[in-house]
Parts: structure tokens; C-alpha cells; sequence
């Protein structure tokens, strides 16, 4: 489970998070969604520690990342801090962390069948596509077999077979219990994939409810038409409408 809770992070002149609540919880794929600048990333990194909050907070099981023992082991995290080093070779970079954070060499096979990265095993970091890049990410994300996932954008640069395994894979860990937390821009996927959608605009939240609700119950053109409806103002356009901010009771 992830608990943010009244978040606030201001850049410069930007308030790009502005006091911001929810409740990312297991066993569903929840999407975050908003347009560019919404404050998507920013959250992501405070949940993940990588930026310290202005106010409020972001708690994963209960406790600040920071605080967590073997963060590796309890959180999956897409980027990963510390991503891999350019010169360094991709199966490598995984052997490196699981070297690191004690997990089983065992682990850096499975994780670098199961994202097909170890089709690119020996090839340096620095020379991986924009696809593979994810790929060897999404490896790192899942050595430790963490219970909570926390994903900007994976899909971004996975070729349509790789879109493909990413929502088996995303909708298999959510049905293991997992929390699963992913980001993005594709309404299409998001239809196909999410349980859950949490909408932001402002660093503000828009929308806490399921995805079939914002769909209206229809498919991806409904769930896209809503999703420019309920953001509409952000991009200077009609309010959103009543009922808009839905979803459940926290
Ligand atoms: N390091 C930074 N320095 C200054 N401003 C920043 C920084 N990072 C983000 N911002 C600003 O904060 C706001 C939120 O940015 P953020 O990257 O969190 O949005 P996002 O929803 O992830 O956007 P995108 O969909 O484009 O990735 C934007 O106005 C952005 O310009």
C-alpha cells in the first residue's frame, strides 16, 4: 500500500505537487495519469525518496522509503536511482545489484528472461535502445520481488510485443496482491490494463476511481474523451464537470 498524504513540493515558481492525498492499494494496477507537467514524476520520486516533500507525506507500507529495510526487496522502482552505468554491461548491471542488496544470482537469470533482457545481456548500457533501456529497468525493478511497483512510463520505447508482455505482466503482479503504481500517457493501454486511475492536473488531484467509472463503463475512447473532459481546465479549457472527483472513500 501507498499513502500520500496532504504532499506539497513547489520548484523554483512551480508548485508542482499542491497538497496531494491518496491511496495507491493492493492487488490492482492503478495508472497515473495527467498531462505534461502535472506533477506525475514529482510525486513518483517523493513516494521513492529521490525528492524530500514540502510538506506532507508519502508512505510505502507505512513507512517513508527511507526508512524501509531492503528497500530493494520491498519496492520496485522504474527509473531506478542510479540507473545503470553507460560502460557497464547489462547483465552485469543486474548481477551488480543483486550482488548489493544480497539477493540470489539465480534471481538475475529469471528477471533477465522474464523482461527479455537477456537478449541483450552482454551489450554495454550506453549502447541499449530506448527499449531495451526499459527492459533492463523494468529486470532491476523486479530482482528483488518487491510487493509494491512504482513505474514512470514503462511502456515508453517497448515495441508492441513488449507493450503486450508489459500488461500481462503489470495485471499478473496486481492478481499475486501486489501494489502496482504506473504512470502514463496512453489512454488506450491504461483502458486495457488499470484497475484504478488516478487523475492529476496542477500537481492537484482531479479523479480517485476506477477506470471502468471513468470510462463510464465503455472502452478507451471513453476513457480518453473523459480524461480530456476532467482536464480541460488544467489546459485552459471548460471546468470539469460535477462528480468528476469520484472514486472511493479513502
Ligand atoms: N527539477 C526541476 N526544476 C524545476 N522545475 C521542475 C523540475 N522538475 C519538475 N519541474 C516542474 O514541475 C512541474 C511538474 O513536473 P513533473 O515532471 O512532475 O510532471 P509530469 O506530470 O511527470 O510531466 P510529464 O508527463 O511531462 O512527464 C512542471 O511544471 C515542471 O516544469
Amino acid at each position: 500500500m501507498i499513502e500520500v498524504r496532504n504532499l506539497s513540493k513547489r520548484h523554483g515558481g512551480t508548485l508542482a505537487v499542491d497538497r496531494l492525498s491518496f491511496t495507491v492499494r493492493p492487488g490492482r494496477v492503478t495508472a497515473f495519469l495527467g498531462p505534461n507537467g502535472a506533477g506525475k514524476t514529482t510525486t513518483l520520486r517523493m513516494i521513492l525518496g529521490l525528492a524530500r516533500p514540502d510538506a506532507g507525506q508519502a508512505l510505502i507500507n507505512g513507512r517513508p522509503y527511507a526508512a524501509l529495510p531492503e528497500p530493494l526487496r520491498r519496492v520496485g522502482a522504474l527509473p531506478a536511482a542510479g540507473g545503470a552505468h553507460r560502460g557497464r554491461r547489462a547483465r552485469d548491471h543486474v548481477r551488480w545489484l543483486a550482488l548489493t542488496h544480497g539477493i540470489p544470482r539465480a534471481r538475475v537469470a529469471e528477471v533477465m528472461e522474464l523482461t527479455g533482457a537477456a537478449a541483450f545481456a552482454r551489450r554495454r548500457a550506453g549502447a541499449l535502445s530506448l527499449g531495451m533501456g526499459q527492459r533492463l529497468g523494468l529486470a532491476a525493478a523486479l530482482l528483488g520481488d518487491p510487493e509494491v511497483l512504482v513505474l514512470d512510463e514503462p511502456g515508453n520505447g517497448l515495441d508492441p510485443e513488449g507493450i503486450r508482455w508489459l500488461r500481462g505482466l503489470l495485471r499478473g503482479l496486481a492478481a499475486e496482491g501486489r501494489t502496482v503504481l504506473v504512470s502514463s500517457h496512453l489512454m488506450a493501454e491504461t483502458a486495457l490494463t488499470a484497475d484504478h486511475v488516478l487523475v492529476l492536473a496542477g500537481g492537484r488531484l482531479l479523479a480517485d476511481t476506477s477506470t471502468r467509472d471513468l470510462a463510464g463503463g465503455g472502452g478507451a475512447a471513453e476513457l480518453e474523451e473523459s480524461f480530456f473532459r476532467l482536464t480541460a481546465s488544467a489546459r485552459g479549457g471548460t471546468a470539469p464537470g460535477p462528480g468528476a472527483r469520484g472514486g472511493e472513500p479513502a
